[in-house]
């Protein structure tokens, strides 16, 4: 258990009871879900077969789709008292996303795109500015550990290499101090000794920040660097059979 300034416990980072979601137009639920909670700064994999809901989950606790049934609750606030513009807002300031094809702007630099984080987020901003320091002091301490030399800050997004945009991707989702980061399958584009470097870099910042952190992944082999290992097609109980 983490204890935020006055020493209470923080929030829960996600904690969600009796959450169900379908898809329109698709006759069975995809997620039916009891009770899942990922504590605050604490490390999660989680894994599951194809098809099983992860995506789907992850956008749910994102707010990118609203749940239809049960309790969400990200850092405290639950998402269902949130409309979609509401929701867009509190993902930028409290959730740092790092996908599986980063989503970079191509046309911005490296630098640009780290940046956006905060550009669309005050309270990035505002946690930042209380920790006695800046956007771009912080986007150059992040972009040092990242391995993120200068002059591949200044290139546009569609001129780094793979690795490249991985690590801007997990440097835009980390600058501004989110209490969550994100990560969806964000290692599959790499061979394993740059698998292995990216994850020790991710719980490193995450650690340093104090942020959880919740990592889909097929690859069985990172599960061990992880507080706790969750299967979905365990803790889904809708029929993903149905749904193939
Ligand atoms: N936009 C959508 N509309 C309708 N059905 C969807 C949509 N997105 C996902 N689904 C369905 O929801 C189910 C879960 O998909 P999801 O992408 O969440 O699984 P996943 O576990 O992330 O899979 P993978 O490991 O292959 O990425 C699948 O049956 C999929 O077809």
């Amino acid at each position: 258990m983490t204890l935020n300034a006055v020493g209470e416990p923080d929030a829960a980072a996600v904690e969600l009871r009796g959450l169900r979601y379908r898809w329109p137009g698709v006759r069975h639920d995809c997620l039916a879900i009891d009770a899942f909670v990922l504590a605050a700064a604490e490390r999660v994999f989680l894994r599951g077969p194809s098809g099983s809901g992860k995506s789907t989950l992850l956008s749910l606790i994102g707010g990118v789709v609203a749940q239809q049934a049960g309790e969400l609750r990200v850092a405290g606030t639950a998402l269902a008292s949130l409309g979609a513009a509401a929701r867009d807002r509190f993902r930028a300031d409290h959730i740092g996303f790092i996908f599986q094809l980063f989503n970079l702007l191509p046309y911005l630099s490296a630098r640009d795109n780290i940046l956006l984080a905060c550009r669309f987020s005050a309270q990035r901003r505002a946690r930042l500015e209380a920790a006695g320091t800046t956007p771009a002091a912080e986007l150059a301490r992040l972009a040092q550990h990242l391995d993120l030399a200068p002059a591949v800050l200044a290139r546009p997004a569609a001129a780094l290499s793979v690795g490249q945009q991985q690590r801007v991707a997990a440097a835009r989702a980390l600058l501004g101090r989110p209490g969550l980061i994100v990560a969806d399958e964000p290692t599959s584009a790499l061979d394993a000794d740059r698998q292995q470097a990216f994850l020790d870099l991710l719980l490193r910042e995450c650690a340093a920040a104090g942020a959880a952190l919740l990592f889909v992944s097929h690859d069985a082999r990172l599960a061990c660097h992880f507080d706790r290992v969750v299967d979905l097609a365990e803790l889904n109980r809708a029929d993903v059979e149905a749904q193939a």
